[in-house]
């Protein structure tokens, strides 16, 4: 079996120096010269020192060497800001492709994991994770290397000028590079937790802004800032241990070069003494042991953050691997046309387990048609698996065993997205996107609708004036400022249903979102729709039931009966109690 038709391509992983390389390879060019070139400037600077107070001595013209060691100075500055400059802009474009990915791969996942994720989890991986991320850049690209590098030659050359102090010099900074050797090994554990923690602290914001209605009625306000609190303080705790490891790696680095400095000025005055070395030459290497510290204390919180950086990659990829929509279809076989004289749907045996195969089951051998038009209305007690149902149909979830034909065929083997065209899906919340009115009835269209078109199916379902009185009428963007009212947004998510061309309506009616007047229109919008299209609708109103060709009775993940309502009424018991226990509500 070949791939699958909409299977993500295979090891996705974030590979940031490859991709780096493969993107911007003359940037990157750049970027390293001018920081090599920036660090040898700052290493020319102490020898031609050396050769000022060699020329003061000799009662020598200095302006020649202080010429040339003010262009070193100068252009290493010069390199260097460049070189950051690039680095800078490398780090951003990286960011931009890896959110772009993040995102693309997100809206692919499936719809359980993302809820299991975590909206605010998710968030935080473009945002802090990512920022995280771009360190990695900067540090591990090009100024890691180039410090070790600086490091290394500064150590060559101050081994030229005297060898004995160069071992002192080493033997006392490596005292302190053991110890923060260790701190760091324990700063990228320190960083993993800390961006879990910020990831959970945004999630648990996230989900109580999205219930803040519901938290000021409850007058919970204070209780959630208190729950809110907590995770902050968790947060904080977190950051602090980070805080304390970060912030012994500069004094541990300091300590080391104090040690260096007394160690190399009585070990260098012992040496000038017995006439082993020079003034000029003790000099450079000391002005070469201050400059060490800057490089050595670089590669030190280099790879501090380089260790943070690779933590928010792990997470990164963590998120990439979590698989992607799948499609059963072999590559290769196209969409396949509906079959004749087969239902619009059709469950044989079907079941499903949130907690997977084997789990209790939400469905349980369910077995029913819908016809290729007319309206189809699924009822049951609350809880039975209505709308999981037709979660199933639209393959937001694979059944764990059974079959379920769209249109003739398994709806593992229409390709994903031809089988989402064929059917239009209208949720419980009637979700509309933040974008303008327009844009949210066009939603899933190929081509852009005409304005009267849309107008045409906004009068339809009773929604042209009230769209009209919006401030920018169809372009008004909704979601912030500007919304509608629940029942208007059924019939906004009606009218793009009817805008659509797909074969089968999914409805998940909601109990009680419109009024006596639009409640006519609806049916009337259904009855419109059934009359070419198959309609199924989870209906909770009996007016909804009443109208239905064809009634399909669910208990507990299992059919219990079908058929008109009438026939329901007159051999179903379960049915019957149903209806006048006004659990399905309504006239
Ligand atoms: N995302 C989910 N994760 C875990 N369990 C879920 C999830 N969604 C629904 N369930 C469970 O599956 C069962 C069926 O839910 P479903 O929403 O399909 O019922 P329903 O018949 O549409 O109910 P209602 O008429 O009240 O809308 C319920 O017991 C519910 O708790």
């Amino acid at each position: 079996m070949g791939r699958h038709r909409d299977a993500p391509a295979p090891a996705a992983t974030v590979r940031i120096g490859a991709d780096i390389v493969r993107r911007s390879p003359l940037q990157l060019a750049a970027a390293l010269l001018l920081a090599v070139v920036s660090a040898a400037g700052t290493l020319a600077v102490p020898l031609i020192v050396k050769d000022v107070i060699d020329a003061f001595a000799r009662d020598a013209s200095i302006t020649w060497p202080v010429t040339l060691m003010a262009g070193a100075a100068f252009g290493a500055a010069l390199a260097s800001a460049g070189s950051g400059y690039l680095l800078a802009r490398l780090g951003e474009f990286m960011i931009l492709r890896l959110r772009g990915r993040i995102m693309d791969h997100t809206l692919r996942l499936p719809v359980n994991t993302v809820r299991a994720q975590g909206a605010g989890n998710l968030v935080a991986r473009i945002t802090s994770d990512a920022m995280l991320l771009r360190a990695v850049i900067d540090v591990g690209v090009v100024q890691l290397p180039l410090a070790t590098l600086t490091v290394v030659s500064t150590l060559v050359i101050m081994a030229v000028l005297d060898w004995l102090l160069v071992l002192i010099t080493i033997a006392s900074f490596a005292v302190a590079g053991v110890a923060i050797g260790v701190v760091l090994i324990r700063v990228k554990r320190n960083v993993i937790d800390q961006q879990a923690a910020i990831g959970g602290l945004a999630q648990r914001f996230t989900a109580h802004l999205a219930a803040l209605a519901t938290i000021k009625a409850y007058r919970s306000e204070g209780r959630s800032a208190a729950q809110l609190g907590e995770d902050a303080q968790e947060l904080t705790g977190t950051s602090l241990t980070g805080a304390r490891l970060q912030s012994l790696i500069s004094p541990v680095m300091g300590l080391g070069q104090q040690i260096a400095l007394v160690s190399v000025i009585i070990g260098g005055g012992v040496r000038i003494a017995h006439g082993e070395l020079s003034t000029p030459d003790f000099a450079a290497f000391l002005l070469y042991l201050l400059q060490l510290v800057s490089p050595v204390t670089m590669v030190a919180t280099g790879v501090g953050r380089l260790q943070a950086g690779l933590a928010a990659k792990a997470r990164f990829n963590e998120l990439l691997a979590l698989p992607q929509e799948t499609d059963d279809a072999v590559l290769g076989v196209t969409a396949p046309e509906p079959l004749p004289g087969e239902a619009a749907v059709s469950f044989d045996d079907v079941a499903y387990s949130y907690a997977g195969p084997g789990g209790p089951p939400t469905l349980d051998r369910l077995s029913f048609t819908a016809p290729r038009t007319g309206l189809t209305a699924l009822v049951g007690p609350s809880g039975a698996g209505k709308s999981t149902a037709l979660a199933l149909i639209d393959r937001f979830m694979h059944a764990d065993a059974g079959r379920i034909r769209l249109l003739g065929h398994d709806v593992r083997a229409w390709p994903l997205p031809e089988l989402r065209r064929r059917i239009t899906y209208v949720d419980q919340q009637f979700t509309l996107l933040e974008g303008s009115v327009r844009e949210n009835l066009q939603l899933g269209r190929g081509r852009p609708a005409a304005d009267h078109d849309l107008a045409e199916a906004l009068d339809a379902v009773g929604l042209r004036e009230d769209v009209d009185a919006l401030p920018d009428g169809l372009d008004t963007v909704l979601g912030r400022e500007n919304d509608l009212s629940g029942g208007q947004r059924q019939r906004l998510a009606l009218a793009r249903a009817l805008l659509t061309d797909a074969d089968v309506v999914l409805l998940d009616e909601p109990t009680s979102q419109l009024d006596s007047i639009n409640e006519k229109r609806f049916r009337h919008v259904v009855d419109d729709l059934a009359a070419t299209r198959a309609v199924l609708v989870v209906a909770h109103r009996l007016s909804t039931v009443r109208h239905a060709d064809h009634v399909v009775m669910v208990t507990a993940g299992a059919l219990t009966d079908s058929g008109t309502h009438d026939d329901l009424m007159e051999r179903c018991e379960p049915y019957r109690e149903l209806v006048t226990s006004q659990t399905v509500v309504g006239t």
